[in-house]
């Protein structure tokens, strides 16, 4: 029962809530049978016009119909970020496809009921506080896997900081092989759509097979090796805009029950006086990875907004609102971290909400250099909160002392063994005499691609993208301190 939990024990809660997560929805959705006609442009030679055809996807298709829709497609390229640009590799992607502007179906996702059933499942949900999101379907390409055809590894590439992730729709066609494989921190799943699709044939209503998932989610097309395998792909973002083509969730919604979880935790932590006293920040590695600007001098207002955390992190985020708290992604500089320099004082990690404005005659701002150099270091620290790392309950680590804690490490330990090895610890403000900054707890390890100014991740995506890469977030919880508004305790009476 959480009333005699530990504060190891609610803080392991949280960071457990961030491992559990299903980045993807997936299912079959039944058509009507004259929105499966596709219209698509036929490309007679290098300087003729392309000849219209169509072919029925509610009709069982010959293999001659389905082979000259395959003899329309261009070659699939991809996303390569070592190319700066589209790359052709048919030992990485063999596919063919075509281009929205020269093929037409009359399927429509929104109105068939599959954004539906995506957003139900992937539209990170709203909280009160919050504008009404929805999920906007936009349709990118039709691909053809014909036999031998496949696409490895890779991620979609993020085409604004409001993209959710993919949708691929595989239309009815017998056909073998081709699943779409999904990875994501250690965990595999397979969405075979050739024997689902299967299973439906012969029903009479014809059926589509569909997967969301989210965009920096690893995922690869295994190799097609009988048939054709027929898909249209959709760009998901999530917008406050209205149009005819976006779903909403229902304003009152049922918070899940690993949401509750989380909340009873958190104030369970606030409740006690002897937990952060003098407050901090608990900060989160989160779980999936985010569009940022590729350039990460960019212009913004904040650096991620929390509505648009996926899954897992979106659960945490409303926790933590709804226990009263205000989570924010904020952007995170180390300062004095350059090896080969001496500093008169130790690193230190520094949070902002916008990218470090350089003082005019300081340090030139480049990307290769920008730990090189004290004065860009003040500029950080001084438009900046400085943290002071802490363990779990708040307290300054002492050296060698309390190693280990907070981390996980010794998530196998008795409490009551945690909690022995924490009376070697103070309340974090006389530890360090230049310290006058704010304590911070890691809950999950932050990733290390995220510091501003590091290389983001290289990765393949479907297309190559200029303005955004996936990178690394963090989700950072401010406690206030004991007494202050938004932290009222109970005085323990504890043995
Ligand atoms: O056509 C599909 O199944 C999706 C392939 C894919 O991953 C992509 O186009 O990015
Ligand atoms: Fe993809």
């Amino acid at each position: 029962m959480p009333g005699t939990w530990t504060v190891a024990d609610h803080v392991e809660l949280l960071r457990r809530s961030l491992k559990t997560a299903v980045p993807y929805t997936s299912g079959v959705q039944a058509v009507r049978k004259e929105d499966l006609r596709l219209f698509y442009c036929s490309p007679e030679g290098e300087n003729l016009k392309g000849t219209a055809r169509y072919i029925d996807f509610g009709e069982g298709n010959s293999e001659e119909s389905l082979a000259l829709l395959a003899g329309a497609c261009q070659k699939a390229k991809f996303g390569s970020e070592e190319a700066q640009g589209d790359v052709l590799d048919e030992d990485y992607r063999k596919a063919g496809k075509i281009d929205v502007e020269d093929f037409l179906v009359r399927l429509d996702a929104a109105e068939a009921g599959i954004l539906d059933a995506v957003a139900a499942e992937l539209l990170p949900p709203t909280h009160d506080d919050m504008e009404e999101k929805v999920l906007r379907a936009e349709m990118y390409k039709l691909n053809v896997y014909g036999p031998g055809s496949f696409f490895k590894a890779h991620k979609d590439t993020p085409r604004g900081d409001n993209m959710l992730g993919s949708l691929v729709v595989v239309l009815p066609t017998q056909h073998e092989g081709g699943a779409l494989t999904l990875s994501q921190n250690e965990s595999t799943w397979v969405f075979d759509s050739a024997s689902q699709l299967q299973a439906h044939s012969g029903s009479g209503s014809p059926v589509v097979a569909y997967i969301a998932f989210f965009g920096d989610v690893t995922h690869s097309v295994e190799p097609v090796t009988s048939g054709y395998r027929v898909t249209l792909t959709y760009n998901l973002f999530v917008t406050t805009s209205r149009s005819t083509k976006t779903v909403t969730l229902p304003h009152s919604r049922i918070v899940p029950p690993q949401e509750l979880a989380c909340e009873t935790s958190l104030r369970a932590l606030l409740a006690d006086s002897e937990w952060f006293p003098n407050g901090g920040h608990l900060a989160f590695g989160l779980t999936h990875q985010y569009p940022l600007p590729r350039d990460p001098r960019a212009d913004r207002k904040s650096f991620i907004d929390t509505a648009l955390l996926k899954g897992c992190d979106a659960r945490l985020r409303n926790a933590a609102v709804r226990a009263g708290l205000q989570p924010q992604v904020r952007l995170m500089y180390r300062i004095r971290d350059e090896e080969g320099y001496t500093y008169s004082r130790p690193p230190a990690l520094v949070i902002m909400d916008k990218p470090v404005k350089v003082t005019p005659g300081g340090m030139h701002f480049e990307y290769e250099d920008f730990y090189d150099g004290p004065s860009l270091d003040e500029d950080i620290e001084q438009q900046g909160t400085v943290l002071q790392e802490v363990n779990e309950r708040g307290r300054l680590l002492r050296e060698g002392k309390v190693k280990g804690e907070g981390n996980g490490d010794d998530s196998e330990e008795p409490a009551a063994k945690r909690q022995k090895l924490n009376h070697q610890e103070d309340d974090g403000t006389q530890g360090n005499a230049d310290f006058a900054g704010e304590l911070v707890c890691w809950v999950t390890p932050p990733e290390e691609k995220n510091k501003a100014g590091s290389e983001y991740t290289t990765h393949l995506g479907n297309d190559y993208g200029e303005s955004f890469v996936y990178g690394h977030a963090e989700l950072f919880v401010r406690i206030p301190k004991v007494g202050e508004e938004g932290r009222s305790v109970v005085e323990a009476d504890e043995e």
